[in-house]
């Protein structure tokens, strides 16, 4: 029998075929074996047991449009609920959400249906558009876009354990009229894309700051997209001018791989500099407390530990805390 993610990986490939994206059949089968052969996770085998494991379910109802909802509680007797929930709780932690599957309630860490509703309102109709997510997480993003029309929606993440997360909602929602055909998550890093040119629409929200060269990362954002096409990057800015770009030491709010912290200004000289047009900042926001926080899904420390307890303005080391800004931008 063959693996479970070789199937996923197989249904990918088929529905690149005849699409704009076919010329990624030249690289991509390569790569994922490669993947398989070489990269996989310690516990990669045991969690597609586990998912193996997820009952089959017909749910009455699933919701793309104003969150990611399936079924309600009385689709499935009260076994099967706990049953469900038990297995999810293993794929913890549960950092982008929330997701409502027949009653439960996957209260992530992160309330990304917030950053949805900050970013959805600015950028061109996704509505028969390839999207690429870069740095999906868990694809909760991806099911938003999913919601809103879009013809295709991939996204990548070398993060094995969002891989199984996004397929443990798929399961659910695959036996429904939503097109799952046509939403696919990869586990890989987007500097080992092949530069496509094709997709419509570009998404990176949360990535830059990890990039060690940030001027790399935004060409090969680019380089996925055709000409014409929106780039969406959200990502930790500080306050100043088009000179301001702030280098964290060691860590930024406890996280070590975190890189440049650019300014708006900063940012849109950049994005220019690369070749983008019609540059504009449409977001900024501070992330609250509300908005990411421990949860029964995610029961480790999170911003409220991140910041100095007497002033919650900076981050424990001293630095500005987390400011988040949206920019839009076309490929010329
Ligand atoms: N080279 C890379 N290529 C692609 N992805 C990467 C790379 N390096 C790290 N990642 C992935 O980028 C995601 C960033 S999280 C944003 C999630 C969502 N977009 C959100 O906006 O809520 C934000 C955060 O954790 O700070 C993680 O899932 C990494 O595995």
């Amino acid at each position: 029998m063959s693996k479970l993610e070789q199937t996923w990986f197989n249904d990918c490939y088929k529905s690149l075929i005849d699409s704009p994206l076919s010329h990624w059949l030249q690289t991509l089968p390569a790569q994922m074996n490669d993947w398989q052969r070489n990269a996989k996770h310690g516990e990669f085998d045991k969690w597609c047991r586990l998912l193996n494991k997820l009952p089959s379910t017909y749910p009455s109802f699933v919701d793309l449009s104003s969150s990611v909802s399936v079924g309600t509680e009385n689709d499935v007797d009260e076994y099967t609920q706990k049953q469900i929930e038990g297995l999810l709780k293993q794929f913890m932690p549960w950092r982008k959400g929330p997701f409502h599957l027949y009653g439960i309630h996957i209260d992530t860490e992160w309330r990304s249906d917030w950053k949805w509703e900050r970013v959805a309102p600015h950028i061109a109709s996704l509505k028969d558009r390839n999207v690429l997510d870069v740095g999906c997480g868990s694809g909760y993003h991806m099911w938003r876009m999913l919601g809103e029309g879009a013809s295709k929606v991939i996204g990548i993440d070398p993060t094995q354990l969002f891989l199984i997360q996004f397929h443990a909602i798929k399961q659910f929602i695959s036996n429904t009229d939503a097109v799952a055909d046509n939403i696919h998550f990869l586990p890989m890093g987007i500097e080992d894309m092949q530069p496509l040119k094709a997709f419509d629409t570009v998404f990176s929200m949360g990535v830059l700051y990890h990039r060690k060269d940030p001027m790399a990362f935004l060409q090969q954002l680019k380089d996925q997209l055709r000409k014409g096409g929106e780039l969406i990057l959200e990502t930790l800015v500080v306050d100043g001018d088009e000179n301001t770009v702030l280098m964290a030491g060691e860590r930024y709010a406890q996280m070590r791989n975190v890189w440049f912290l650019p300014s708006t200004a900063a940012l849109s000289v950049w994005l220019g500099r690369l070749g983008f047009e019609n540059i504009r900042v449409v977001d900024i926001n501070h992330t609250t407390l509300d908005e990411q926080r421990a949860t029964p899904w995610m029961e480790t420390q999170s911003l409220k530990d991140f910041l100095d307890p007497e002033d919650i303005t900076r981050t424990i080391e001293g630095y500005p805390a987390p400011q988040r800004a949206v920019i839009v931008a076309n490929k010329k």
